[in-house]
Parts: C-alpha cells; sequence; structure tokens
C-alpha cells in the first residue's frame, strides 16, 4: 500500500492503492510505518511522498466512513500521522500529480513543500460527500492561502488547478510531468533549508481581519446555492474556529464537528450518490449483457439533427470532448441561427474566463454545417433532436438509415417516445437507441439511454461509453411511455395539478417541492421549460384517441377512466406558455422575464374550475401536499424497478439527482423511501389509492409491498437482481 525506498539520502515513500490511493487504514498506517523509518534512518535527511498511477492521493477511503473500518495496526489517526510528518526535522516533500483531494491534500499540507504538476488539481472536495475536512484541513489550509480561499474551497468542495493554487501558495512550484524526478531533485535543494516556516499548524491565519465579513460572506452563500445541506455550514463553523482557538484547541472542534457529519445521515445519502454515479456508466441488463461483457464502438464522428435549443446543445456537448460535430438542419436560417447560438454561448465561456479565445475558436472549428442527410455517409454516429412528433422522427430515421453507413449508430434525443417504433422505420433496429438529453444539453450531467427492444448490446455500450466520454452521467434504461425520469414525474405533475383542481394554488405546492430541497417548484418548471411542449405531446395522444374512435372532450376530466387534468390545457389555450409569453401558472413582468408573481387571473381560473366541476375547494395541509406528490413518484420508482425498466434503484436515484434536481444530499427518491420506511409509503398508498380510485399512480406497487411486508430495504432489490446475474 505504501512503498519505502531509498535514493543516495532521499527516502521515497509511493502511495500504491489503486484506483485513486485513496487512504485506508493501511494506507494510513503504511505512511506512518515508512516516515518513522525515514525518521530513524541516519542515512536519509529529506523524504518524498508521492503516488503511484494517475493520482496523488484522491482523499480518504469514502467506504471507511459508513461500512466496516478495517483494524489499524498502528494507534495514530489520520490527523495524528499528519501531525507525526509535519513535526518532523528532516523535510517532507509531496510531488502532487492528478489530484490531492480531501486527506490527500491534508497529507500534503502536513508536508513541509509542496509541488505539482501543471495540470494537476487539488481541493477539500469532504462537503460534497456530507462530511469536513477532518484531519486538520480546516485549520492548515487557511493558514496556507488565507481564510477567504480557504471559506471558498472548503464550503463549495470545487478543485482548482495547480496554477491557481500556486498563486493561492497551497503549493510551492510547478513542475514538469515527471513528478518523481522533480520531487527528488527539489527534495535535495532543500535539505538544508530551515523548517522553521515550513510547518503549516504554526503559522498565523491569513486575512483573519476581515473574518466576520468573510464568514458571513460564506454563510450567505450557502443558503443560498447549498439550501438544505448541513455540512457546508459546520465547514464554515469548523473553519471560523481557526481565527479564534489556538490550533490544538481548534482541532478538537475540528473533531467535534467531524463527528456531527460523518454521521449525519445526509452524509450517508450523499456518499450513496456518489458511488451510485460511478456505478451507472457500469450498464446491466440482466440476461442480456452488461459493460464488462461488450465492447463499444469508437466514435470518432458525430452529427446532431436539429439546430434547436436541444441539438445545439448536444452539439456543443460533443464539441467539449472534441468530437467533430456536423449540425443538420432542412432550413438554412434555422441553421445560422443554431450556429450563432453556440458562437455566442462560446464567446460568453470566453468572456467568463472558462475558455480562451484559442480553445473556443479549436472548439469551433470542429463544427461542421449541412443542410443535407448526404454529408453524413461517413458519420459513426447521430443524434436526431428535433421536436417530439413521431411521424417527423421516423421520416428522419428512414432517411438516416439511408445516408449513413451501416455500422454507424442512430440515436433519438426523445424525452417519451417509443423508441421501437422510431426504430421500425429502419433496417437496423440494433443500431438505434434513445438518448435523451436534458436542458440546456451541454451543461446537464444526465443522459438516459434508452434501449429499444432489438438495441444491440453494442450499441448500448456505445452511447454508454459516449456519454462518459461527453462529461455525462449515462444511465441505461429500458423503453416504456416516458421512460423512466419522465414517466416518474408524470405522476408528480398530475398529482400537483389535482392538488390545484381541490384547493391549492400553484405557490402553496411549490413552496412544499422547494422546501423539500428541489430547487424549482413543479409549476415553475413548467413555466421555465414552456407549457406548450407537454400539450403539444397531449395533442399527438388525443389525436392517436380519435384515431381509435374514441373523440377527445377539451372539458374531460378522465381519459380511459384515468382521471387527468385539462388545466394546463387550458391554460395554453389562453396563450399561457410560461415565463416565454409572460404568463403561466404565474405572472411575469414581460416576457422572458425569470421571477414568478402570484396571478390572481390563475386564482379565478381555479375557483371557476372547481365551481363548474363541483369540487369544494379545501385548504390541504403542507403534509398532504408533499405525501401527493411525491409518495406516487416513490411508487412509479419501484413499478419502474418491477417492469424492468430500469435495473438497478441506484440507477433511479441517479436520474432523479442529475436531471431533475432532487436534493443529492437525500440520496434520491428510492433511497429516501427507505428513510421514510417503506412499510410508511405503502400504507399511505393504500389510504390515497383509497381515496382516488381513478387515479392509476396511487395503486401501490407489488414489490413497494412485498418489501415493505418483509420489512426489507429497497437495497435487497438490487442484491436480489445482481445475484441474477
Ligand atoms: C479521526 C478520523 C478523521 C478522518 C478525517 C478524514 C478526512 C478526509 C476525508 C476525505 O478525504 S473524504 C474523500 C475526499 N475525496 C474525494 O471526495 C474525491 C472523490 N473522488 C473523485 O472526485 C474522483 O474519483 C477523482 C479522484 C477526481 C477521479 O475521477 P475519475 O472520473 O477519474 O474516476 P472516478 O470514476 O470518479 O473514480 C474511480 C474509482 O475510484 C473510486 N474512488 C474515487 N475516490 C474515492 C475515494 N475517496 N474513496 C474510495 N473510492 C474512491 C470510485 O468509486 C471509482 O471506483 P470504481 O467505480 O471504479 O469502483
Amino acid at each position: 500500500m505504501v512503498d519505502y525506498r531509498r535514493e543516495g539520502n532521499v527516502a521515497i515513500l509511493t502511495v500504491n492503492n489503486p484506483p485513486v490511493n485513496a487512504i485506508s487504514t493501511r494506507v494510513k498506517d503504511g505512511i506512518y510505518e515508512c516516515i518513522s523509518r525515514a525518521k530513524n534512518d541516519t542515512k536519509v535527511s529529506v523524504i518524498v511522498i508521492h503516488g503511484h498511477g494517475k493520482h496523488f492521493i484522491a482523499g480518504a477511503d469514502i467506504h471507511g466512513f459508513s461500512g466496516q473500518r478495517e483494524s489499524s495496526k498502528v494507534v495514530a489517526t489520520l490527523p495524528e500521522v499528519i501531525a507525526f510528518m509535519e513535526a518532523s526535522n528532516k523535510p517532507i516533500v509531496a510531488a502532487i500529480h492528478g489530484t490531492a483531494l480531501g486527506g490527500g491534500l491534508e497529507i500534503a499540507m502536513g508536508c513541509h513543500y509542496r509541488i505539482a504538476t501543471k495540470s494537476a488539481r487539488v481541493g477539500q472536495p469532504e462537503v460534497l460527500i456530507g462530511i469536513l475536512p477532518g484531519a486538520g484541513g480546516t485549520q492548515r489550509l487557511p493558514r496556507l492561502c488565507g481564510l477567504g480561499p480557504a471559506l471558498d474551497l472548503i464550503s463549495t468542495g470545487r478543485h482548482i488547478k495547480a496554477p491557481q493554487a500556486l498563486k493561492l501558495g497551497i503549493i510551492d512550484k510547478i513542475v514538469s510531468d515527471d513528478i518523481l524526478k522533480e520531487g527528488i531533485a527539489f527534495a535535495k535543494a532543500v535539505i538544508d533549508k530551515p523548517l522553521n516556516g515550513r510547518r503549516i499548524s504554526t503559522l498565523p491565519v491569513k486575512d483573519a481581519e476581515n473574518a466576520e465579513q468573510l464568514i458571513s460572506a460564506a454563510n450567505a452563500s450557502v443558503r443560498k446555492r447549498q439550501r438544505g445541506m448541513m455540512a457546508p455550514i459546520w465547514n464554515i463553523k469548523a473553519v471560523a474556529e481557526s481565527i479564534k482557538l489556538p490550533f490544538d484547541e481548534a482541532m478538537e472542534k475540528e473533531a467535534e464537528y467531524f463527528t456531527v457529519l460523518v454521521t449525519s445521515s445526509q452524509a450517508r445519502a450523499l456518499q450513496y450518490a456518489f458511488f451510485s454515479e460511478r456505478l451507472a456508466p457500469k450498464w446491466e441488463v440482466p440476461g442480456v449483457a452488461s459493460y464488462n461483457t461488450v465492447k463499444p464502438m469508437n466514435i470518432k464522428t458525430a452529427a446532431v439533427i436539429g439546430a434547436g435549443t436541444m441539438g445545439t446543445g448536444i452539439a456543443m456537448a460533443l464539441l467539449n470532448a472534441r468530437i467533430p460535430v456536423t449540425l443538420v438542419e432542412q432550413n438554412k436560417q434555422f441553421l445560422e441561427k443554431g450556429v450563432k447560438m453556440i458562437q455566442d454561448l462560446y464567446a460568453g465561456s470566453v468572456r467568463l474566463g472558462k475558455l480562451t479565445a484559442d480553445q473556443a475558436k479549436y472548439l469551433l472549428s470542429n463544427l461542421k454545417t449541412s443542410l443535407s442527410y448526404d454529408d453524413l455517409s461517413t458519420v459513426d454516429c447521430v443524434i436526431e433532436a428535433v421536436y417530439e412528433n413521431m411521424a417527423l422522427k421516423k421520416e428522419i430515421f428512414a432517411k438516416l438509415d439511408n445516408a449513413c453507413k451501416p455500422s454507424a449508430v442512430l440515436c433519438s434525443n426523445t424525452s417519451s417516445l417509443d423508441i421501437d417504433e422510431i426504430a421500425s422505420a429502419t433496417k437496423r433496429p440494433d443500431k438505434v437507441i434513445g438518448t435523451h438529453f436534458f436542458v440546456p444539453a451541454y451543461y446537464m450531467r444526465l443522459l438516459e439511454n434508452v434501449r429499444g427492444k432489438l438495441t444491440s448490446p453494442e450499441t448500448i455500450a456505445t452511447v454508454q461509453s459516449l456519454g462518459v466520454r461527453i462529461g455525462k452521467i449515462p444511465v441505461v434504461v429500458g423503453n416504456c411511455d416516458s421512460f423512466v425520469g419522465n414517466r416518474m414525474l408524470g405522476t408528480y405533475t398530475s398529482e400537483a395539478q389535482f392538488l390545484l383542481e381541490e384547493g391549492a394554488l400553484p405557490h402553496e405546492v411549490d413552496s412544499v417541492i422547494k422546501d423539500f430541497g428541489i430547487p424549482i417548484g413543479a409549476f415553475e418548471v413548467s413555466d421555465l421549460s414552456g407549457l406548450d411542449i407537454g400539450w403539444r405531446i397531449r395533442k399527438e395522444r388525443y389525436e392517436k384517441l380519435e384515431k381509435s374512435g374514441k373523440k377527445h372532450d377539451p372539458n374531460a376530466r378522465f381519459i380511459n377512466g384515468e382521471r387527468f387534468s385539462p388545466l394546463g390545457d387550458t391554460l395554453c389555450e389562453k396563450g399561457r406558455f410560461g415565463r416565454k409569453t409572460g404568463m403561466g401558472w404565474y405572472r411575469y413582468e414581460k416576457p422572458g422575464a425569470k421571477e414568478p408573481f402570484i396571478d390572481a387571473e390563475i386564482t379565478t381560473l381555479l375557483e371557476d374550475y372547481s365551481k363548474k366541476h363541483n369540487i369544494t375547494r379545501r385548504k390541504i395541509s403542507p403534509q398532504e401536499i408533499f405525501e401527493r406528490c411525491f409518495y406516487p413518484l416513490i411508487n412509479e420508482g419501484f413499478k419502474v424497478l418491477e417492469d424492468g425498466i430500469a435495473t438497478r434503484p441506484e440507477d433511479i436515484d441517479v436520474i432523479w439527482i442529475n436531471g431533475y434536481g432532487w436534493p443529492k444530499y437525500t440520496g434520491g427518491p428510492m433511497y429516501y423511501a427507505n428513510q421514510i420506511g417503506l412499510d410508511k409509503i405503502y400504507d399511505t398508498m393504500c389510504y390515497y389509492y383509497e381515496q382516488h380510485p381513478t387515479s392509476s399512480h396511487w395503486r401501490p406497487s407489488a414489490l413497494l409491498r412485498d418489501l415493505a411486508k418483509q420489512q426489507l430495504p429497497i437495497s435487497q432489490w438490487g442484491k436480489q437482481v445482481a445475484s441474477r446475474l
């Protein structure tokens, strides 16, 4: 785990714990033993610590915070090992490449010098997994780089690159990529330098005079950007101790606050989410194939069909990953508008300093445009991103099938339509798959990959690997109406509207949703994305119904015996499409404005509606709003598992966290269901099903019922599936 060797008078400690050199108990013990050995070795004058493989040390082993800890051979804790390193009279140099994160940076700060390669990144991301840098990070970082930067890094968890770390004084020098050679050379040059001033714990905190202002600014930022999360608050509190107390006493406070966080349910949920996000790309389709049995195709070039918001966003996601893209439109003006959108977004990134002008120019140089499918004969992959219309999509796929080489993968960015039907327009259904991106597609991390009946494992592997390459978290799901995310969302938006019919107002429903931690309410989000999108999809369904001989009544509150709210359609008929028209479920100062205001017209519309349908409006409690919005959603997640549409509960949680703003600190809907208690959810579902028998989303899932009866957690379902593979 930690190798020791000596080269002349330099002791070299190599941390070797693949894949990221996480600090397990054995790594911690190994470091302690190797430092002791170097301290006692009279031939050693200086020590270098570095990491084998891709990283220096990416932090403490996250498995260790909730699972069983390995027993330790040495009694010292990680903070004690770091103190032991800092106290060494022989200089210790941390030679950093890849990442020095969390406990890795804390170890580096226990060293007397830190050098790093230019591409190395450092950070204290503990807050993101619900804990704090409990091995002295909250105390050493403000001494090293100042209170302001330390508060920022520790409360946000963001990583910074070596050049910025150098500016902040976190590292001493940027060196070439031959990190070990550089480390040894640097170590030799500092052998005789005094260590006074190199032991960070003995230094004063920089910017301490501005403490009050910096701490209140950090707290204000947390209230705005990390609402509901407890870890950022405790992280700030711990850093604040650095200016109130001497180092040793502040370390005791750090340990105390660490214990509060590490035992919290938020930390458990965030750590579960961390591993779930890493599990998602490792797809498994029981009885079919899995990521480790199939090789993906290498996608060298891609095309995107449609230069609207979705198409341009997808094109940018591909361009950002250095994949050359041909953007195709049928209309020259639309195409030019789309290209301008991309150019403007890159120009914005340059203005914000996220890209250099040269980088933006390079990315744009990989963008080709075309008005003809004839230009797609050599591309490896096409992503169609036109609006949701089955006939149009089928027409496009038939054309693509003729224009593209036989090996090309054909993807549809659909959020709800039947992939099998789209694939039926081609002679290569095995190469057709849904790739459901989220808006804005260049930014949102979720990619819901929808496999059809005939989609080949190679095609699944290809889009999963492409997803990772373009920085997404790809999740494989099965083909059903609206797939996983939107299928579950459907129950939530339906219930939200039923609540309006019965007496609630949009802002009352939205505030319960936001209090739970979802950043934007159901009605706010509907106004943001545009009510007309759902309306278009519903109109397609009404047309289908009519074709099958069932007349659709625009006032109907039931479709095929199922409760339905026509309120969304009513708003659209009045031109209330949301923010873009300045009115939707809320009113806005002008079209495109962001701030929603309660609209008296909507209140009247709802009252009239209820009267017309003989519904007695009543005050609906926040608890009822919560249960009615979220329990059917959770229940639908169980049905999705039952139906084999999702393979693992973790996949559902990843979808909801990364695509729909579900608060990560609750772990996602399936994890959260366990926290509430499956029996409680089941009983509540039964209660509401009795009250609302015409809403099938209240019918409790058989899986939920079985697990609740057997008092089993949802993770047991995952295990059952895993054992069947
Ligand atoms: C008295 C006791 C006091 C103790 C105080 C201790 C205080 C210190 C706390 C910490 O250090 S908490 C950990 C802080 N570090 C992190 O949060 C880093 C997390 N990791 C990452 O951000 C990324 O993994 C990476 C290092 C940037 C690499 O990213 P990349 O995309 O290249 O790979 P991944 O797919 O993310 O990861 C690969 C592989 O490694 C596993 N892994 C990563 N980090 C850890 C970790 N810290 N612990 C355990 N495992 C880790 C990850 O799950 C992947 O595993 P597989 O999926 O391949 O099995």
